[in-house]
C-alpha cells in the first residue's frame, strides 16, 4: 500500500477539489467490436476513497472497459451509472467530474506541458490565476517544474505520460480512470505515480488503474481482474 505521507510529500494536496468522489458502477456491459464480444456482462463497482487495479493479459478489454466507463465508448447491453444516475455522453460524464487517462495521453503535441494542463482548466470555467496555481502544483508533483515550457514533442515518452497524469489530477477529479499510466516509467516515477493516485483515492475520489504491473496492482485497495472479456473480483 502507498503510505499517505508519499502523496503528502507530492505537494499536490491543496490541488484536491473538496467535491466528494462518485460511486461509478458498469453493469452487465456488453461490447461488440469487429464480430468478436470484446466485453461480455461485464459489472465493476469503481468505490470513493479506493485505488482500485484493473488487471488482465494484452487483448483481454481494459481499455475498452474505461471508454464505456467513461461515456466515451458505447456499449450495447448493460450500464453505466454515477451515483446512481446514468452516465450519458463524454461530455456529460466530464462535467460530473469523470476524467480519463487514455493509453497514449492524448496531449497535444504543439502545446507545452504547461499549456496542455491549462488549457481543459480554463475551459472549466477556473479562473486564470487558480488554474496557473494548480498546473504548478501538479506539474511540480509528477516531477516537471522545470519542463513545462517545453513543447510535448519534445519530451520522453514517460514525461509525456506524466504531464497526462498532471492535466488529470488538476482537474481535481470525482472518479478517475488512468490507462497503463505508468507503462513508460523508471522504478522511482511509477511510485511516485501510483502514489499520486492513491492520494487522490484518499482525498475521496474513485480511481480506475489499469495495469500490466504486478507491483501497481499490488497498491491498490481493491482489484479487478479481466481475461477474454470476462470479469472477476480479486479483492
Ligand atoms: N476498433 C476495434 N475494432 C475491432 N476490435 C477492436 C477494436 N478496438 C479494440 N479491439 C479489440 O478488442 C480487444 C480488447 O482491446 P483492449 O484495447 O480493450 O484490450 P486491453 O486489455 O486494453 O489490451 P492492452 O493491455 O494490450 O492495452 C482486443 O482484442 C482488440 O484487438
Amino acid at each position: 500500500m502507498v503510505t499517505d505521507s508519499a502523496y503528502a510529500d507530492s505537494g499536490l494536496e491543496a490541488l484536491h477539489s473538496p467535491r466528494s468522489g462518485g460511486w461509478l458502477a458498469g453493469a452487465g456491459l456488453v461490447v461488440e467490436l469487429g464480430g468478436r464480444r470484446v466485453l461480455d456482462d461485464v459489472s465493476i463497482d469503481v468505490e470513493p476513497g479506493l485505488l482500485t487495479a484493473l488487471t488482465g493479459p494484452s487483448g483481454a478489454g481494459k481499455s475498452t472497459l474505461l471508454w464505456v466507463l467513461a461515456g466515451a465508448a458505447p456499449a450495447s447491453g448493460g450500464s453505466v451509472t454515477l451515483d446512481g444516475a446514468a452516465v450519458g455522453d463524454r461530455t456529460v460524464a466530464a462535467r460530473a467530474g469523470v476524467v480519463l487517462v487514455p493509453q497514449g495521453n492524448a496531449l497535444v503535441a504543439a502545446l507545452t506541458a504547461q499549456e496542455n494542463v491549462l488549457v481543459p482548466l480554463a475551459a472549466s470555467g477556473l479562473s486564470a490565476a487558480e488554474s496557473r496555481a494548480r498546473g504548478e502544483s501538479a506539474l511540480a508533483a509528477v516531477g516537471l517544474s522545470e519542463a513545462r515550457t517545453h513543447l510535448v514533442e519534445e519530451l520522453s515518452g514517460g514525461q509525456q505520460q506524466r504531464v497526462a497524469v498532471a492535466r488529470a489530477l488538476a482537474a481535481g477529479p470525482r472518479v478517475l480512470l488512468a490507462d497503463e499510466p505508468t507503462s513508460d516509467l523508471d522504478g522511482t516515477t511509477r511510485e511516485t505515480i501510483v502514489a499520486l493516485l492513491a492520494g487522490q483515492a484518499r482525498a475521496g475520489a474513485a480511481v480506475l488503474m489499469a495495469t500490466h504491473d504486478p507491483w501497481c496492482a499490488e497498491q491498490a485497495d481493491a482489484e479487478f481482474h479481466l481475461d477474454e472479456g470476462r470479469i472477476t473480483r480479486i479483492r
